[in-house]
Parts: C-alpha cells; sequence; structure tokens
C-alpha cells in the first residue's frame, strides 16, 4: 500500500483516483474548485464528469494544497496542461524531496513549447518526474477495463515504483526511458484525433481516417526524431496506441470537438459543447510553432492550424492535403533502409 496525491480533479484525476484505491493505495485527492472537492467527498461520485461510478472509501478530496501534499510518495499531476505551470508553482511551496512526481497531463506549453515534464522540472528541479500516458479514456479506466499505459522517467528505479504502484489487473503499465517521446506522442495525437474527428463530422469514410492516423503518426515520428525521441515510442502506447484509441473512441473529447467543426460549429461552440479540456487545440498552436522551429513537413498539423486559427474552411484543407506534392511514403523515418534504395537518393 502507498499514500497517493492527486492534484486535479477532472475525468483523468477522479478516474486514476479509483484505479488507485480499488489497487489498495490511500487516495488524497486535490482540486482547486470547491463544489468539485464537496461533489466527491459527499456524494461519492464524480456527477459532471464519471457519471455513475462510485468513489471507494479510501479516497479523500481536499481544497488545501498543504494536507494533500503530506505524507504521501508519489504526487500525480492530473491538471490540464494550461494549468501545469501555475499548478506546479503552488505544489512547489510543499513538495519534500522523495516525492515523485508523475505526470498524466497530455499537452506542450504554448508560450515556452516545453513538454509538461520539462515545464514541473523547471519548477521543481530537485524531484523526479515521471510521465503516464497511453490509450486510456478515463470513462473506462473507471470502470475497470482493461487497459495498457506506459511510464517514461529518466531513472529506471522510479519508473519501476511507478509502474509497481499503478500495475492492476485491469492495468497494465509498461516502462521506457523515452521521456521525450511519451510526451510528444501523447501531445501531437489530440491534434490529429480533432482531425479524424473533423473528417467524421464531414462525413467522410473509414478509408480518410486511416489515412489521418497512419500520415499523422508519420508526422509525429518525424518530429519526435528531429527532437530527439526514439522513433520506436512513436509505434508504441503512447504513439500509435493512443492515435488509434483518440481518434476512433466517441470518449474522446478531442474526436468529439473535431465531429462538431466538422459539423460547422465554430471551435468556440464545439469546446463549448465537449464541456472538458480539448487538449488538441492549444497544441496544435505549439505543434505548428515548434514544426517551423524545427523545419519538419507536419500538413495534417498545419491544416489543422488553419482550420482552428485561420477560419480554413476543413473541406479546403483536405482537399490541400491530398493534393500535396508527389511524395515517397518514407522520407527521414528509415535512414538505413533509405540508404540501401536508389530511388530515395535523388
Ligand atoms: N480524460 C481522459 O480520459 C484523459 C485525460 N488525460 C489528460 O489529463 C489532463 C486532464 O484532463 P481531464 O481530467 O480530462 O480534464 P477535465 O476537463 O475533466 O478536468 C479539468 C479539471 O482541472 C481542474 N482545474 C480547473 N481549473 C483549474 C485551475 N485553475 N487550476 C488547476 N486545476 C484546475 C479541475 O479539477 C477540473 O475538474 C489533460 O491534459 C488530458 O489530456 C490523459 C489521459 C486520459
Ligand atoms: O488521452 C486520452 C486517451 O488516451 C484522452 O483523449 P481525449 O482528451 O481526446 O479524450
Amino acid at each position: 500500500m502507498e499514500r497517493i496525491s492527486i492534484i486535479g480533479a477532472g475525468s483523468w484525476g477522479t478516474a486514476l483516483g479509483i484505479l488507485l484505491a480499488k489497487s489498495g493505495h490511500q487516495v488524497k485527492i486535490w482540486s482547486i474548485l470547491k463544489d468539485e472537492i464537496k461533489m466527491l467527498n459527499e456524494e461519492r461520485e464524480h456527477k459532471d464528469k464519471l457519471p455513475g461510478i462510485a468513489i471507494p472509501s479510501n479516497i479523500y478530496g481536499t481544497t488545501d494544497l498543504k494536507e494533500a501534499m503530506e505524507d504521501t510518495k508519489i504526487v500525480v499531476m492530473a491538471v490540464p496542461s494550461k494549468f501545469v505551470r501555475e499548478t506546479s508553482k503552488k505544489v512547489k511551496e510543499f513538495i519534500q524531496k522523495d516525492q515523485i512526481i508523475v505526470n498524466v497531463a497530455k499537452g506542450l506549453e504554448e508560450s515556452t513549447l516545453l513538454s509538461l515534464a520539462e515545464v514541473i522540472e523547471e519548477e521543481m528541479p530537485d524531484n523526479e518526474v515521471a510521465v503516464l500516458s497511453g490509450p486510456s479514456h478515463a470513462e473506462e479506466v473507471a470502470k475497470d477495463i482493461p487497459t495498457t499505459c506506459v511510464v517514461g522517467a529518466n531513472s529506471k528505479s522510479v519508473a519501476n515504483k511507478v509502474q509497481d504502484v499503478f500495475m492492476s489487473k485491469t492495468f497494465r503499465v509498461y516502462t521506457s526511458p523515452d521521456i521525450k517521446g511519451i510526451e510528444l506522442g501523447g501531445a501531437l495525437k489530440n491534434v490529429i484525433a480533432l482531425a479524424a474527428g473533423i473528417s467524421d463530422g464531414l462525413n467522410f469514410g473509414d478509408n480518410t481516417k486511416a489515412a489521418l492516423m497512419t500520415r499523422g503518426i508519420a508526422e509525429l515520428s518525424r518530429l519526435g526524431i528531429a527532437m530527439g525521441a526514439s522513433v520506436h515510442t512513436f509505434a508504441g502506447l503512447s504513439g500509435i496506441g493512443d492515435l488509434i484509441v483518440t481518434c476512433t473512441s466517441m470518449h474522446s473529447r478531442n474526436r468529439r470537438a473535431g465531429i462538431l467543426i466538422g459539423q460547422g460549429q465554430t471551435l468556440e461552440e464545439a469546446i463549448k459543447e465537449v464541456n472538458m479540456v480539448v487538449e488538441g487545440v492549444n497544441t496544435a498552436k505549439a505543434a505548428y510553432e515548434i514544426s517551423k522551429k524545427y523545419a519538419i513537413e507536419m500538413p495534417i498539423i498545419e491544416q489543422i492550424y488553419k482550420v482552428l486559427f485561420e477560419n480554413k474552411n476543413p473541406k479546403e484543407a483536405v482537399e490541400d492535403l491530398m493534393l500535396r506534392d508527389k511524395t515517397n511514403e518514407h522520407k527521414k523515418l528509415d535512414m538505413d533502409f533509405n540508404k540501401t534504395i536508389e530511388w530515395y537518393k535523388e
């Protein structure tokens, strides 16, 4: 049994709290929102975000961060990306050196283009920061539906520790040293999921979605390699795995927002209707900037950026993607293979 603090009581923080509590851990969950904590403690249910799912008795909710941080070994950061910096600054006041921080949010910091673990590390440089990511919708994890994730950390012992804490008969956790790749996969797939949703909203078919997913992971991998991540990570749970679940599931907030945009709603209307964080929107901006910074071609990201922020008609965006210059399927992805084949050399 471990003592664990969860910072953020949205759908993901609450679902992970339920998972950990059912494994017998003692869980404290913190939210900045008084009503949310009152609901968790008194009604023993997150009625807005995980309706119908009981909160086990070994979860205690608090709005007092000092109390939340006391006497725990693992601190799970589960606030949306736009709150990660300010929440980290608050957490920093109470953090102990031996507490492991596990980031589970998926996004990038828009102003700095940093990953979220990098933001947390900047604020709390003396602590070990791990990341947990993969195809894992809160709605299913909270219902004990078998799920797999990967934990990334700089130190193997930290990764193993987090793996041990989260593993259960319904939640299988792998380890990896590639924090950068895991975070990029988790953040950028949300932008591709918006695209997949838009495609569904436009009533395009399975062919179109398969194209977006496959060419999407090619874009993510190209950027990841340029930023020092491992190509293998993008073929794993936090890459293609999370891309599959987010582009195909009706639980996905990003896909649902995309569907509404494809059906003609404005971005603001779609975000309002989804009523939970749609991380792909801010990530689209950051990803577009990063692709320019690293001079990596990311045509789907570019078109989504234009649809979201330059009012480009989604149908036109699809046409522009289809009519791009002709090209090979693999470019920088497979350098060793490319070298051996004459036609890639020109
Ligand atoms: N929902 C899911 O299935 C999954 C979500 N994630 C990631 O987890 C992160 C959180 O997502 P959700 O829980 O779905 O979001 P959500 O929209 O359900 O919850 C947002 C929560 O953020 C907290 N919050 C609101 N204002 C705040 C503030 N000013 N400062 C600090 N905290 C504040 C509140 O607890 C609120 O309920 C996102 O980055 C998301 O991509 C990752 C995997 C699965
Ligand atoms: O990351 C997720 C599932 O792995 C959640 O995706 P959405 O935010 O699109 O629901």
